[in-house]
């Protein structure tokens, strides 16, 4: 039998919930500690299964990695790989994986990697990956499903991304560290998990120039060290945590929070009439008792994050009045919406935008989470449904909220895991 979360609603919420390390910080981190030869120490990492599958990629490459659960933390040393192909199994679990082509190109020379694939998101090409690793001067071969890429030595260009793609941003600058002279990435992701990797690429003895601008100058150097390395709180999960207060109208405390990266959630919050302040180290959430609606369009950063699209939106379910949704990053990225619907939820997609009505009431039900963030919103909504709600494929939750059954409970919700 599958494991389920199953959720009564209708408890406020009280007390403090202390937010984990970012999930898509810690994801491309472990990939750049291939970079060196040196001992890379990785502090509290968040309990995640994406995270186990990242340090089961490199230890498949042979690398010897290990994960201290219990203190939080990962260490990678002496990278002598045996092998330049991580297995199949292991990349179609998790999209992330891709971004050990960039450290594995720029340090060996070549590697090999099959191609990702879509999602329930959405297709999620790799175009501007492997178009970066060309302007570089690597030779890219596409077939049977795999991605062989080789070159004798990268060297510096100009790169303009045609999107603000995250991942690209974070493959093409780890593969430019080690290359020769200087590279410019152009229209550049901005996202603060950027400036976290460029921040650990530094201190590895890298040369980045700003991350966390949509400019990123790379001088490349000879050879990195090893570091430790703190990394960012995730601002989805401390995201996920403020709807929770306002979806049940509480008072809460989120500890661990860089207020700065919340900022677009916090004036759509503002927006809806909750209070949002900020306390040592974090936000106090009080939710409105007659909030409004709003409209969200999702953008790259520091626009609303796609991330948090799903989870705002069953927020937005219990508003009365019509607010609109508009997601602008991926193309398929409301498969909640039927889950929600099952719940009793009024929305009707009209192409990239859901138009959301607000209930008096949701109602328990039993529902799948389509993917991870489907997966939180589900659980955000079973907080004040009536009745029960069952959460069936609880797995995809496991990939990016740590302990969330433990963390609600911690706070005042009835949900059970069983
Ligand atoms: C592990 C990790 O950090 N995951 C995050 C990362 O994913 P990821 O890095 O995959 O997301 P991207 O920023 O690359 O994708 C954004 C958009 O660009 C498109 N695209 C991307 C690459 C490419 O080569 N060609 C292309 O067309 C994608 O299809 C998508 O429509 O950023 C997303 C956008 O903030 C988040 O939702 C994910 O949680
Ligand atoms: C979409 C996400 O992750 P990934 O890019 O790993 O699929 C996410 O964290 O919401």
């Amino acid at each position: 039998m599958m494991e389920r979360i199953i959720v009564k609603g209708n408890n406020k919420l009280k007390g403090s919930v202390k937010i984990s390390s970012a999930k898509n910080s810690v994801l491309p981190i472990i990939a750049a500690s291939l970079l060196c030869h040196e001992k890379c120490i990785i502090d509290d990492v968040p309990d995640l299964d994406d995270v186990k599958v990242m340090c089961s990629v490199l230890d498949s490459l042979g690398a010897n990695i290990s994960m201290d659960i219990k203190k939080g933390t990962i260490e990678v040393r002496d990278g002598a790989l045996k092998l330049l192909e991580p297995p199949y199994e292991l990349v179609k679990k998790m999209r992330a994986s891709f971004l050990v082509l960039g450290p594995l190109l720029a340090k060996y020379g070549k590697a090999r990697i099959s191609m990702p694939g879509g999602c329930n998101i959405g297709s999620r090409p790799i175009d501007l990956h492997l178009k970066g690793f060309n302007l570089l001067g690597a030779e890219i071969n596409l077939g049977h499903g795999y991605v062989e890429a080789e070159c004798k030595k990268l060297k510096g260009n100009k790169i303009y991304l045609d999107f603000p793609s995250v991942g690209a941003t974070e493959n093409i600058m780890m593969a430019a560290v080690l290359a020769e002279g200087e590279t410019v990435i152009e229209n550049a992701a901005e996202e603060p998990e950027i400036v976290d990797l460029a921040n650990f690429l530094n201190r590895m003895g890298a040369n980045i120039l700003g991350a966390g601008t949509d400019t990123i100058r790379i001088q490349g150097v000879k050879e990195l060290k090893g570091t430790v390395h703190q990394p960012i709180p995730d601002r989805i999960e401390a995201g996920t945590y403020m709807v929770a207060a306002a979806i049940t109208k509480s008072d809460l405390i989120i500890e661990n929070v860089i207020v700065e990266h919340v900022r677009s959630i916090i004036a759509k919050l503002e927006e809806c009439g909750v209070k949002v302040l900020e306390v040592p180290g974090g936000v106090r959430v009080i939710g409105a008792e007659s909030p409004k609606p709003v409209d969200i369009k999702t953008l790259p950063y520091p626009g609303f994050p796609t991330d948090m699209q799903a989870q705002f939106m069953s927020y937005l379910c219990t508003v009365p009045g019509t607010s609109i949704i508009t997601e602008t990053v991926f193309e398929n990225r409301f498969m909640h919406v039927n889950e929600l619907k099952r719940m009793g939820a009024n929305i009707k997609i009209d192409g990239r935008s859901a138009v959301v009505e607000g209930v008096e009431r949701l109602s328990g039900a039993v529902v799948h989470a389509t993917d991870l963030r489907a997966g939180a919103c589900l659980v955000l909504a079973g907080l004040v449904a009536d009745g029960i709600t069952v959460i069936e494929d609880i797995h995809h939750l496991d990939r990016g909220y740590v302990d969330i059954v433990g963390k609600m409970r911690s706070i005042g919700a009835d949900i059970t895991r069983e």
